[in-house]
């Protein structure tokens, strides 16, 4: 069986192992600063004691932790830019597989919300998991340092501990309403995401009539960044200032220490130097996790949206495996039987069905019906691109059981009316260019378009063009039936002609294929071996050709 290549490898999305070698990395970083810091309090603290003799002992301490340092640190970021990067574009790629895997309807769904999280929420978590080590570094340098503190001076620690406790009481207090703020932002990623889609899919009925664009960009685009700019000034000011309360509580801490310390506590002032050195030390990494936890929350903010995602466009049938026989199976189908299929875009909107409908091989089948009638819904429901409320379909009347109901689609080769025009000849293998040659021949494109290895030389075409080269695309396809939304409504009134009475013909008998088409050409609508209206949703009439009322 084909190796399936959009099959889901989380494990490798976040790549734990090397996050833990660099952690011990970041972890022996963080003791050699400390190591720094406990030699040079001892020179200071022996000095003062007039107990130093010499501090050559000490130089070579000094060069060890500092190449200790330094080569953990080199070691930390490269691996830090690689590790990021290898994140980056494994969180991309596995976004990417998903929305490759995903149901039609829900992706139609969560369409701004894939684009916000392939650019700003991979973004966030990269960059937190970037910042994340240092973190982890910041937090062992602290931890090892409160231990030392405790160990000069028990009571001095235990004051500190106090202080610290009201510190980070005031900060995650004041933090709450700042992680708020930070949802509603992202809140508004997705809004804004929506609108910019809708400038890039308007942009020429924009650049004909500035006032959209204008209307567009004043009444519901600046809102939003505006709205955006401030609610994230608010959560990162109220971080900022809590930092600033807590490094103010800090600095009455040192102050009470040198002025106080001794008379209150008792404390050699060699004890209590050494202590306010270490706890000015400390200050630095205190500082680097204060600025580092909006940002960590950000990316909690994103990891968490990505999660959701996942989950949502995750919630499909189970991956279609096709198997080899039933695709051959398909393949060769000599009757295609729907039963009473139904489908409801929701509670109290449009429905159609109960729907049954047999179609024989090399039919030709013509759907006709008003605007809104339900003909695209109809097929998009046969084509099994919206999960049925109810139904079943059998091939050769044998009932294709429902696990497997997804594989139906590999019957059928679409040209939907709003279809997207692939330049290259995707998915197919082995591209028969004398095929190709011989569609652009007939599809009267020799003029226009060649093919250059193994892709259409260009797809700077008319619509109608265009959708020559669509239809000559799905006909290269290995699937017996082609389905055709308003294919002709495009083309000229000398090719429509052509379509209908000359090129359906050698389709169907040269390529063996089954034709279902959505038309409202009805001077054509003989050309059919079935024709059916469409009504509200429901198949009302099923008319032999010969025995229509035309
Ligand atoms: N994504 C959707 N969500 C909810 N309702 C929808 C959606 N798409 C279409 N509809 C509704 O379904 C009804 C049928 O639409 P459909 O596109 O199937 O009609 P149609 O017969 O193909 O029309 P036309 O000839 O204009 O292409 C319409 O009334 C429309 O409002």
């Amino acid at each position: 069986m084909k190796k399936n290549v959009l099959k889901n490898n989380t494990a490798n999305l976040i790549p734990i192992k090397s996050i833990i070698g660099y952690s011990v990395l970041a972890i022996i970083s963080g003791l050699s600063g400390f190591g720094f810091i406990t030699i040079i309090n001892k020179i200071i603290s022996m000095s003062m004691k007039g107990e130093l003799a010499t501090k050559n002992d000490y130089l070579f301490m000094f060069l060890g932790t500092i190449a200790v340092f330094f080569i953990t640190r080199k070691w930390l970021s490269s691996g830090i830019i690689k590790l990021s990067q290898k994140m980056f574009w494994n969180m991309r790629r596995d976004v990417v597989k998903l929305i490759l895997k995903a149901p039609y309807r829900k992706l139609q769904e969560y369409k701004d919300e894939v684009y916000s999280t392939l650019t700003s929420d991979v973004n966030n978590i990269v960059n937190a998991s970037l910042i994340a080590i240092n973190f982890f570094s910041s937090i062992i340098l602290i931890a090892a340092c409160l231990i030392y503190m405790a160990y000069l001076s028990i009571s001095l620690f235990a004051m500190c501990l106090g202080v610290i406790a009201i510190g980070v009481t005031i900060y995650l207090v004041r933090s709450r309403k700042s992680n708020q703020q930070i949802k509603e932002v992202r809140e508004l990623e997705r809004g804004f995401v929506n609108i910019f889609n809708s400038i890039l899919g308007g942009a020429k009925e924009i650049n004909i009539n500035k006032d959209k664009g204008e209307d567009i960009y004043e009444n519901r685009l600046k809102g939003i960044t505006v709205t955006g700019e401030k609610t994230y000034v608010k959560a990162f000011v109220k971080y900022l200032n809590s930092e600033i309360i807590s490094q103010l509580l800090f600095y009455a801490l040192v102050t009470f220490i040198l002025v106080y310390g001794d008379k209150v506590f008792s404390i050699p002032l060699d004890v209590t130097v050494s202590f306010v050195f270490v706890l000015l030390y400390v200050l630095g990494p205190i500082v680097n996790i204060m600025t580092t936890i909006p940002i960590i929350n950000r990316a909690k903010v994103s990891f968490s949206k990505m999660n959701k995602l996942k989950t949502e466009l995750q919630s499909i049938e189970g991956e279609s495996s096709i198997e080899t026989s039933n695709k051959e199976k398909y393949y060769n189908f000599n009757k295609l039987e729907i039963q009473d299929y139904s489908f409801s875009y929701g509670e109290d909107k449009f429905s159609v069905g109960p729907i049954s409908l047999e179609i024989d091989r090399n039919e030709v089948v013509f759907v006709y019906g008003g605007n809104g009638a339900g003909k695209t819904t109809f097929i998009n429901t046969i084509l099994q691109l919206y999960n049925l409320e109810s139904g079943n379909v059998l091939v050769d009347d044998i009932p294709v059981p429902e696990e497997r109901v997804e594989n139906i689609k590999e019957m059928f080769s679409p040209v939907f009316s709003d279809f997207y025009l692939f330049d290259e000849f995707y998915g197919i293998k082995d591209v028969d260019v004398n095929k190709v040659n011989h569609y652009l021949d007939l599809f009267e494109l020799t003029e226009k378009v060649t093919v250059e290895n193994n892709k259409f030389s260009t797809t700077n075409l008319s619509t109608g063009q265009r959708k020559r080269l669509a239809l000559i695309s799905a006909l290269l396809e290995d699937r017996p039936i082609l389905v055709l939304d308003e294919w002709a409504a495009d083309q000229d009134p000398h090719f429509r002609k052509k379509f209908y009475e000359e090129i359906i013909p050698i389709i169907i008998e040269q390529e063996d294929k089954t034709i279902i088409a959505i038309t409202h050409d009805d001077r054509y609508y003989d050309k059919s071996d079935k024709l059916l209206k469409m009504e509200y949703g429901r198949l009302v009439e099923v008319n032999r050709v010969l025995e229509t009322v035309f």
